[in-house]
């Protein structure tokens, strides 16, 4: 039976056709699970092919031959014309829909909104009050203003409560002045603060009386609305080229004695009054929520940007041959050999189970912002603050890796800017570092770790959340024969193992006589290995849990051959801790290898429809290698045409430079 004969086109390369027609499951089914609901996976389709009617998004120059200059003003260009378009291809002021709008027209590369949809709009929504929110929400909404989330400064990204800039309370002229005292005060990294934006929502030290209360959030007018010049007392402007994100233009800003009106400090959950008294917003971190939300997207996000790339490593895959199998008459695709399996598999069952945390966990903060701002409820807030911690740090991590080993096993097609693996690549990593460091979140995440075996040891264990209940499971012998659950329950004790031997460490340093803080520092690798592995149990939850939700029979089965190609992938990559404690014998790491081989014989038909059902278009995935018509070489050939430096057959600085070297040469 073939499912894929409405995506199956003669005109497409025979080995592609080929490899959608063994598909044992329907793409667009697929596409309902990958993407949450029925619904919106229909709708990203039906943008996608109102995108395709538009003349002026179609056929762009590739990215890769412009200058930063050029793919800001091609960004500009694309935003205009989806202005235009906006209320009939998607619904208004949904953010799923208008991401996936800017994801399939701009690209990856950075774009004027990027910020504003991502931080300046949801910092809007979650610390604004109503009255705040009628003055700004609305314009950011329309567009009439662009907004960027302007934190980070020159010396300090990481440690908040040491951010420079300040905001001081006049009572007398009832304003806040801004000020950045020296050059380590300056803001520095926010994404389209440089030269787009005409405001942003500033991170500065409230200051009252000579106290100071620590970072909050401020709305703050940038630039003339008219002019687009920056006002008096603003310095801003563009930080230079990056690894990758270069159609963005990350900024710096300074502030002198700059003076914005009291009602710019942003006061659902704290205030100030005329006369300066402060009051306490309901718990400590709230100001952070935009950082929690972000943090809270990016397991989806970062599937998504690997999934890109093994699209592309996947496609290219199945159109590569080279050597010989045991038919010498034809060369084999390279998608047959073991290792490009193994190289490329395990990745696709992370991307299925990173994107299916991040469905989980977008909602988890759409629930929190509800409590908090309806009823006051911030409970929530300490769990999703260190389940997003260590999900964006190992995440990121991974998807940092997949892209890398996709890249490679596009051999060296695959470094070239055609394939455009290397951007997603440099957009994809940006997020070990953004949002949070990697490290510093995995020992935020490990902060509750170490706390819930407190908990344990002072025998209260009933005070656990449900995430670490697993802290207080016994051991026992598992059979890994018995399915998922054993591999749960084995996941459990190296998990738990580490996250008691961290504590234990930490403890020991502190008998000694180190201060907490110092102990802390001493055990921080053993701590951010716990951290990891609780995260790993989680994802791995996740994923057997949304497996087990699926209804069709065809979609369950293709799902359930990448669950267990994830679960003894993790186990075997883990394996160390279990040998060591242990928790699994070598008998068992020979039955998890061959597990994992032949895992990867059973997903060989269906690899090239996993990676479809994503429904990325050519547009977006911008790769030659990925091509949906598998059409690679002569489309190679013509991309390596268009490079500007084939627009002349000699070059000037050949006449300049080479010519009179050669000439001199021969005297
Ligand atoms: C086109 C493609 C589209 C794809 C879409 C992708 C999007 C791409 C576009 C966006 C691109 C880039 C965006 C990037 C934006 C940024 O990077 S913004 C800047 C982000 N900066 C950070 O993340 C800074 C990291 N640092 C911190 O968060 C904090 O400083 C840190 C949490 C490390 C510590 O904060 P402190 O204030 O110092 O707190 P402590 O004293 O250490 O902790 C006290 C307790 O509070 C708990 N805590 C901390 N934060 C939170 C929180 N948010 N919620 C709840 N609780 C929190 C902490 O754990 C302590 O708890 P304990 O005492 O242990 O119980
Ligand atoms: C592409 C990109 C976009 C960005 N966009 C924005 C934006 O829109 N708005 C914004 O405000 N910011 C933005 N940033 C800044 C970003 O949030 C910070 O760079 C990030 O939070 C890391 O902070 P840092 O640069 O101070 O790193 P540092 O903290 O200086 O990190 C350097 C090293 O120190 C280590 N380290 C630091 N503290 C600790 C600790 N307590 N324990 C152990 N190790 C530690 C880190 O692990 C790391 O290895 C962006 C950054 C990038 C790369």
């Amino acid at each position: 039976m073939s499912f894929l004969n409405k995506e199956i086109c003669d005109g497409d390369n025979p080995d592609l056709t080929e490899e959608r027609r063994t598909a044992t499951f329907d793409t667009d089914r697929m596409a309902q699970v990958i993407y949450g609901s029925e619904k919106f996976a229909a709708r990203r389709r039906q943008i996608t092919k109102s995108i395709s009617r538009i003349p002026a998004l179609q056929d762009t120059k590739p990215l890769a031959f412009m200058t930063r200059e050029e793919k800001i003003t091609e960004a500009c260009r694309e935003l205009d014309v989806l202005s235009d378009h906006w209320e009939q291809l998607i619904y208004v002021n949904d953010e799923e829909e208008a991401l996936h709008l800017h994801r399939e027209v701009i690209g990856m590369e950075g774009h004027p909104f990027a910020l504003h949809e991502t931080m300046f709009i949801p910092t809007l929504v979650s610390q604004a009050s109503d009255e705040q929110q009628e003055k700004w929400l609305g314009r950011a909404r329309k567009r009439e203003i662009i907004g960027c989330y302007a934190q980070t400064e020159l010396g300090h990204g990481s440690n908040l409560r040491k951010l420079e800039t300040t905001a001081t309370y006049s009572p007398s002229t009832q304003e806040f002045i801004l000020h950045t005292p020296t050059i380590t005060a300056l803001k520095w990294w926010p994404g389209a603060l440089g030269k787009s934006s005409n405001y942003a929502i500033v991170m500065a030290d409230l200051v009252i009386k000579n106290k100071s209360y620590g970072p909050h959030p401020f709305i703050v007018q940038l630039r003339d609305e008219k002019t687009h010049q920056p006002l008096p007392g603003i310095t801003v402007g563009d930080i230079g080229p990056k690894m990758a994100f270069n159609g963005a233009d990350n900024g710096f800003l300074g502030f002198d004695h700059f003076r914005i009106p009291r009602g710019n400090l942003l006061m659902r959950h704290n205030r100030v009054e005329p006369d300066g008294s402060y009051l306490k917003p309901p718990h400590a971190k709230i100001g952070y929520s935009s950082m929690v939300k972000v943090r809270s997207r990016m397991a989806m996000d970062q599937g998504l940007f690997m999934a890109q790339a093994l699209v592309i490593a996947v496609r290219y895959s199945a159109v590569r041959r080279q050597g010989f199998l045991e038919d010498k008459s034809q060369e084999v695709k390279v998608l047959d050999y073991q290792t490009q399996q193994h190289r490329l598999f395990p990745s696709i069952a992370r991307v299925y189970a990173f994107i299916f945390c991040g469905l989980e966990t977008i909602q988890l903060y759409e629930k929190l912002i509800l409590d908090v701002n309806k009823n006051g409820d911030t409970s929530g807030m300490a769990d999703l603050h260190s389940l997003t911690s260590g999900l964006k740090s190992v995440v990121t991590h991974f998807t940092g890796q997949g892209i890398e080993q996709a890249r490679m096993a596009c051999g060296g097609h695959g470094y070239s800017m055609a394939s455009y693996i290397s951007e997603i690549y440099g957009v994809a990593v940006a997020g070990c570092t953004y949002e949070g460091e990697n490290m510093v979140m995995l020992l935020q995440c490990a902060r509750a770790l170490v706390k819930a075996v407190e908990l344990v040891e002072e025998g209260h264990p009933e005070k656990l959340s449900p995430m670490m209940a697993y802290l207080t499971k016994p051991s026992v012998t598992v059979d890994l024969t018995v399915g998922p659950e054993a591999y749960v329950k084995i996941f459990q004790l190296i998990a738990k193992k580490q996250a008691f031997k961290a504590t234990e460490q930490l403890h020991k340093f502190m008998v000694a006589g180190d201060s907490r803080d110092v102990a802390w520092n001493k055990s921080a690798v053993e701590l951010t290995k716990a951290s990891r592995l609780h995260t790993r149990l989680y994802i791995l939850k996740t994923f057997i849990r949304r497996v087990e939700s699926i209804t069709d029979i065809s979609v369950k089965a293709a799902l359930t051959d990448l669950l267990n190609l994830h679960l003894n992938y993790e186990l075997l990559d883990v394996a160390s801790y279990a040998l060591a404690d242990g928790i699994m014998s070598s008998t068992q790491m020979d039955f998890i290898k061959n597990q994992l081989y032949s895992s990867l014989e059973k997903i060989r038909p269906n690899a090239v429809s996993l990676m479809d059902s994503f429904q990325f278009s050519d547009l977006q995935l911008r790769s030659v290698l990925g091509r949906r018509d598998g059409h690679v070489y002569q489309n190679l050939f013509e991309w390596a045409k268009s490079s500007p430096l084939n627009q002349s057959e000699v070059l000037p600085s050949v006449t300049q430079y080479l010519k009179p070297m050669m000439e001199k040469s021969k005297l």
